[in-house]
């Protein structure tokens, strides 16, 4: 039967990976209670809808600094493709670049950023970077990144430190098994670790600022006073982000932390989110409420787990059917109808 929501996605994930492998995808930190809010959140809104508007054609794409997508949807950063299906990046990008969207690759990828480009012709890629402790070695990924014709450097700044992900202790899960590793992370012979830097600073994003011409995009920022700051320091977006909750347990809801954001950025930057969208609906509350455009991580790892590439079209392409048909039943003719008003606290 075909699978309609992305929660039976993630049930035929949890029959196919490996239970540690399942848990280090679905996890977070300390009690999940971040992991639980986002969704949460989500359920708490509800949408509003205007009638009688004659919303025959519909416009989803969005253009997102100079890369367009199809629609408002993006594949977020995530670890480790290659233990959900062997093809493992190279899959998720085919998938990406069929849905004509942006896929952020991470630096934690099990396939080499040159290889998932080399895959993926025509895929629109950006780039997570984690700023390394040498900064001779960050620069040297983000050349890399750059000459596999990346068009954005998304640097994460939400992990001074791992977060405590007791999943993980539990079932004592800390490495890669032997005949994968983090490709990117490669450095002649050796793969380095990739070192969390609790020293990270403004002074980083200034230097990085620096290195690239790539419009560097701020993943992790929740408070509105860091979105302010930001804007001092050359960054082209802002990606409201608590990591899918796998960093610091108990901070709020993106969805909730939106608004506040948006009003700090003041329409200066782009701003996007990601954190607990699973339904067409929850993308039109967040461009509503002033986001550019969301992303999905644990979706698209459930697609790609349940069935590969072609698991993860089915799952980009089920969020694009519900965008459409929420767009519709919204008396929205393109993403840029949507606004404020039409979303109202459910309870
Ligand atoms: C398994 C997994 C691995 C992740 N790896 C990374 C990563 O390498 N870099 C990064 O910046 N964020 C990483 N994230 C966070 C995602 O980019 C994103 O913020 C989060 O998954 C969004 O929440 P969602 O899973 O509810 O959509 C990861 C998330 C998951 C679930
Ligand atoms: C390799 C990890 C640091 C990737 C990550 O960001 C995560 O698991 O959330």
């Amino acid at each position: 039967m075909e699978r309609l929501s992305l929660r039976e996605f993630e049930a035929a994930a949890h029959d196919r990976l490996e239970p540690a492998h399942y848990d280090y995808f679905a996890g977070g930190a300390g009690d999940e209670i971040t992991v639980r809010a986002n969704e949460v959140a989500f359920e708490r809104l509800g949408l509003l809808p205007r009638v009688l508007r004659g919303t025959v054609k519909l416009q989803t794409g969005v253009t997102l600094l100079g890369s367009r997508a199809a629609m408002p949807v993006l594949v977020a950063p995530t670890a480790f493709h290659r233990l959900a299906d062997p093809e493992g990046e190279r899959a998720t990008a085919r998938a990406a670049a069929a849905a004509e969207t942006i896929m952020i690759v991470s630096m934690a990828a099990t396939v080499a950023v040159e290889d998932v480009a080399a895959a993926a012709p025509g895929a629109r890629l950006w780039f997570q970077l984690y700023v390394q402790p040498d900064p001779a070695f960050t620069e040297a990924v983000v050349r890399r990144a750059e000459a596999a014709g990346c068009g954005a450097l998304v640097v994460t700044v939400d992990s001074p430190v791992l977060g405590l992900r007791e999943r993980d202790l539990r079932n004592g899960f800390h490495d890669l098994p032997e005949h994968l590793c983090c490709e990117n992370m490669r450095d002649g012979d050796r793969v380095r670790p990739i070192a969390m830097s609790p020293g990270l600073s403004w002074e980083h994003i200034d230097r990085l600022r620096d290195m690239t011409a790539l419009p560097i995009v701020l993943k992790g920022i929740t408070h509105p006073e860091d979105a302010r700051l930001a804007l001092g320091h050359g960054v082209s977006a802002i990606m409201v982000s608590n990591h899918g909750g796998r960093q610091l347990d108990t901070v709020p809801a993106t969805i909730d932390l939106l608004p506040d954001v948006v009003a700090a950025v003041g329409g200066a930057v782009p701003v996007l989110l990601d954190g607990g969208v699973r339904r067409g609906t929850d993308v039109l509350k967040a461009l509503a409420l002033g986001a550019a455009a969301v992303a999905v991580g644990r979706p698209v790892i459930w697609g790609l787990a349940a069935d590969g590439e072609r698991g993860v079209t089915r799952v980009l392409g089920r969020l694009r059917a519900e965008v459409e048909h929420a767009l519709t039943l919204c008396g929205c003719a393109s993403v840029s109808d949507l606004e404020p008003g039409m979303v109202r606290r459910l309870c």
